[in-house]
């Protein structure tokens, strides 16, 4: 398996061959059983407070697009909920489907959502780096918001907008003065687990809070992120749409789920 992939001979399925951590004891994504779910009324809310000027570039690595923010300093950071101490925010990246029907990586009560949020955050506290974050086991932060085909999403425009210039895998533009809190449902209500990263090297260093309400997203506006490609703009393959790119459900191995609402 020459680069992973989300193909049938790069895929999820045989990612294990190379990431042995595929097999590990808290993978991610999982589905969320509501009525499994403990109620922590210690849990405190997160809270979020973003600087739109930590936003840098959007890129297309290939397996997604994300938006990288300056992570230099505590400019914009989660805290509270389940964590300790404050996390800093690193980047942003989606995860969908061929269609409207599926393409979320969590799913609650094995339901499936279009499409998923990441905002993904570094313990700066006790850490030095993103990457020296990620191999420690409360390393990494990430929120997850789920993806729900309705109304026309103004907040989503700046980023579809910006597809044009980042279509082929490597490629990267400038997107300053973003705050993504502006794509947080209304309600902050969560669930939170100790989990995985949903890519390779699938390190088991993130700390997952997953909302539980969705934001909406018009289908036009899923159906742009479909129409990136996962190959480079000289790429003698013929190109290919980044179609999908969510991992399957992965076992729950004795992990609680916890949940901040009754
Ligand atoms: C150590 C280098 O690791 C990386 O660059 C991983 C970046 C990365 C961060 C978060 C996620 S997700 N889907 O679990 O939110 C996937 C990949
Ligand atoms: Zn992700």
């Amino acid at each position: 398996m020459n680069n992973w992939g989300y193909a049938d001979h790069n895929g999820p399925n045989v990612w294990h061959e190379l990431f042995p951590l595929a097999n590990g004891e808290r993978q991610s994504p999982i589905d969320i059983i509501t009525t499994a779910a403990i109620h922590d009324p210690s849990l405190p809310p997160f809270n979020v407070d973003y600087d739109p000027s930590s936003a840098k570039v959007i890129m297309n690595s290939g397996h997604t697009f994300s938006i990288e923010f300056d992570d230099g300093e505590d400019k914009s950071v989660v805290r509270g909920g389940p964590l300790h101490g404050s996390y800093r925010l690193r980047q942003l990246h989606f995860h969908w489907g061929p269609c409207d029907d599926y393409g979320a990586e969590h799913k609650v009560d094995g339901r499936d959502y279009p499409g998923e949020l990441h905002i993904v955050h570094w313990n700066s506290e006790k850490y030095s780096s993103f990457v020296d974050a990620a191999q420690k086991p409360d390393g990494l932060a990430v929120l997850g918001i789920f993806l729900k085909i309705g109304e026309h999403n103004v907040n989503l425009e700046k980023i579809t907008n910006a597809l044009d210039d980042i279509n082929f895998k490597g490629k990267q533009s400038s997107f300053t003065n973003f705050d993504p809190s502006c794509l947080l449902p209304v309600c902050k209500d969560f669930w939170t687990y100790p989990g995985s990263l949903t890519v390779p090297p699938l390190l088991e260093s993130v700390m997952w809070i997953v909302l539980k309400d969705p934001i909406a997203v018009s289908s036009r506006q899923l159906s742009r992120f479909r129409r990136v490609f996962s190959t480079t703009e000289t790429d003698e393959t013929e190109s290919c749409y980044m179609a999908k790119n969510y991992r399957p459900v992965q076992p729950l191995k004795g992990r609680n789920v916890r949940a901040s609402f009754l």
